[in-house]
């Protein structure tokens, strides 16, 4: 007989990572993904162009050459239209799913073009634009959205630049009249774009009526820019190059009364603004709706970027070989529990996050009756999604070495990317400030629904030796929400009833950090309350085993994450927080029989010129040296056979 050369333990692990399941993963990618399952196919096939082949070793014009073209393909493929927003709004987010499993700078390129540029047409135009509306998805009419300023991000209600009615012409005469007003950051800007929806004080008879939004065109056939509208590029940033961000002013630049989008709010021939909505502010925020769905469009790219980047860590960790209990480099580094502890709880949060997002994802097709909760769950899920890309990212990246720092390993994509969601559309900070105020404004009228628990967080939960239990966990993780609204409200009543101080100084001063807890906790418990319910409609029982173990790890990881919160307002016992670590250890080790099972279930295409060399036989990829040599890496990696020795 043959002695083996792991140790049983040793050996026991490595036989569990080739564990796969294919029932259960079939099972999982209808719980994954919230849409109709045959979309996914479609866009499969579409991305085994080699048109959509990571390249490296590119210059920028290459870069943004690159992501054109591939938008053009997806344009041309008619997977997507600027109508689903009124026949079959997923269909957005799936695109923005699907996407980002390809390219971050061509899926932003696509949500500019698709949901900011014509999603804002779809949501405020009248029957004048429609024909310029039918020139959108072809790309015919390549849209930008001028909106950010260089002076006024977050606070781009502020924004300086102007339409004034130019009563006699019939006109609105659009100007940016110092540095700080021009538009920056602007997507398809710098080189592609033909036409731009420009936000701007709209001042009618000297009265400024708040910001409207306007049809400008921007460049001419030649693609040469228009009669006083002055383009710079912003050339390289620190990823997603291929989007072409620039930087545009518009010097006294006249469009007809019609290039208003004026659903909401319009002015007449003879200069008389009419509008329903009678704040400036409310204005606002019914011409920048558009952002909410970003918002949601954003969530979508960082999930799948998210998947992507734990499937290749994974997977390179399942081949990658490094010191056994010989001391030979035999033993593949998914075997340790370093490995597993580092990628495993990420794991099963994300899978948790994603369920989340699927709800916001129904919402978003459907929010009757739910519409007050619509802004605080699209920017919950934004917050929770992109920070979780990012620290994924980062850690997908320190757990493969080198192997993780090549450019061709992508997973750097996912560093870039998630940076560039958490800044788009408002940082994920001020979202979390929205998710507050709202939350205290439904308070107000009573209709924050607060979290359902089960266990009283005063005479049961404290007296528990373990809170290891799905219920107990679920329930710890509920109360710091309805926790952290009793103390804001008695913090806010103090400071500003009894101390007479202002809201303004109170918010921005006082409780910062106290805001931003509530915001996570509010949305941790979105999605955890929105994974538990889609896990429980789940027939598939070994699907659903999966999923729980999934959902306990993750919660066991919050609640760890948060143990000195929860010993010092004594919602734990010393005895059930000092056994939760051995918990915790365990549910990892309970995952690593499932991991190709959750993995597989993630539905990445499965085309091997999509993924990076070190998922494939990188060996053989590195007997050459071309890195865009994508064929040299051959197929993927077998992991239900282990590693080569
Ligand atoms: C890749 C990319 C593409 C983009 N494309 C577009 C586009 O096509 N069109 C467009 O209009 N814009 C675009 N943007 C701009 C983006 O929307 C802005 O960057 C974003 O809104 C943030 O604005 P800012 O960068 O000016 O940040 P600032 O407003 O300067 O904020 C800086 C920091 O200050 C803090 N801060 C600001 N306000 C507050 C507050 N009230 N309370 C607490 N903290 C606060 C936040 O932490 C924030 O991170 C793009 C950005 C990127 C990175």
């Amino acid at each position: 007989m043959v002695e083996s050369k792991y140790t049983p333990t040793t050996q026991a692990i490595i036989s569990s990572l080739t564990k796969h399941d294919p029932a259960v993963s079939e099972a999982l990618k209808n719980v994954l993904f919230n849409d109709n399952p045959s979309k996914v196919a479609k866009w499969h096939a579409l991305f085994a162009d080699p048109l959509f082949y990571p390249k490296q070793n590119m210059s920028l014009d290459e870069m943004r050459a690159i992501a054109y073209k591939r938008l053009k393909k997806v344009a041309d493929a008619k997977l997507f239209s600027i109508y689903d927003f009124i026949n079959d709004p997923k269909n957005l987010l799936t695109a923005h799913e699907m996407l980002s499993l390809c390219d971050g700078a061509l899926a932003t390129k696509f949500t500019v073009q698709f949901n900011l540029f014509g999603g804002t047409l779809i949501a405020l135009h009248t029957d004048r634009h429609k024909e310029f509306m039918s020139k959108v998805d072809s790309l015919a009419h390549m849209g930008c959205f001028c909106f950010t300023e260089l002076g006024y991000g977050n606070n781009a209600v502020e924004m300086e630049t102007t339409a004034i009615y130019d009563e006699a012409k019939k006109e609105f005469v659009i100007n940016s009249p110092t540095t700080l007003s021009q538009k920056y950051w602007i997507t398809n800007g710098a080189c592609h774009a033909n036409y731009a929806i420009v936000f701007a004080q709209t001042l009618v008879k000297g009265k400024n009526e708040g910001v409207n939004s306007f049809i400008v065109p921007i460049r001419d056939e030649q693609m040469k820019p228009c009669t006083g509208v002055t383009i710079e590029d912003m050339g390289w940033k620190m990823g997603l190059n291929g989007i072409d961000n620039g930087k545009l002013k518009f010097s006294h630049v006249r469009v007809p009364r019609t290039a208003m989008l004026n659903k909401f709010n319009d002015v007449t021939e003879s200069g008389e603004f009419k509008s329903d909505i009678k704040k400036n502010s409310q204005r606002f925020f019914k011409v920048a709706d558009r952002l909410l769905s970003g918002r949601l469009c954003i969530s979508a790219m960082c999930i799948s970027g998210t998947k992507m980047n734990l499937l290749i860590a994974i997977r390179y960790s399942q081949q990658r070989l490094s010191v056994g209990a010989s001391g030979l480099s035999d033993t593949p580094i998914m075997a340790y529990q370093l490995q597993q502890n580092a990628l495993l709880p990420l794991l099963a949060r994300t899978i948790v996050l994603n369920l989340g997002y699927n709800s916001a994802k129904d919402l978003f097709a459907n929010p009757k009756g739910r519409e007050n909760e619509v802004v605080r769950v699209c920017c919950a899920v934004k917050g929770l999604v992109s920070w979780n890309y990012e620290k994924v990212s980062t850690v997908c990246r320190e757990r493969c070495g080198g192997g993780g720092y090549t450019a061709h390993a992508r997973i750097h994509e996912g560093i870039q990317g998630s940076h560039s969601g958490m800044t788009a559309e408002g940082d994920n900070r001020v979202l979390m400030q929205k998710i507050v105020k709202d939350i205290l404004s439904d308070l107000q009228k009573e209709l924050h629904r607060q979290p359902q628990m089960t266990r009283c967080p005063e005479r049961q939960l404290p007296k528990q030796e373990s809170v290891g239990d799905l219920e107990s966990l679920m329930n710890l993780v509920y109360y710091r929400e309805v926790a952290e609204i009793k103390s804001i409200t008695e913090v806010l009543q103090k400071k500003i009833m009894e101390e007479s101080k202002k809201f303004y100084d109170v918010w921005m001063h006082e409780i910062s950090d106290d805001i931003q807890s509530l915001a996570l906790a509010f949305s941790e418990r979105y999605a955890l309350e929105n994974a538990l319910s889609i896990a429980a409609k789940v027939t598939d029982l070994k699907a659903k085993e999966v999923l729980a173990k999934a959902i306990r790890l993750h919660c066991l990881l919050l609640v760890r994450e948060n143990l000195g919160w929860y010993l010092a307002n004594g919602v734990i016992s010393p005895k059930a927080g000092l056994a939760l670590e051995g918990e915790y250890q365990q549910a990892v080790k309970d995952i690593v029989p499932h991991v190709n099972d959750i993995i597989e279930g993630f539905n990445i295409p499965k085309i091997p010129q999509l993924a990076p060399p070190i998922i494939r036989d990188y060996i053989k990829f590195n007997e050459q040296s071309d890195p865009d040599n994508v064929e040299a890496a051959g197929g993927f990696f077998d992991f239900t056979k282990g590693p080569k020795l």
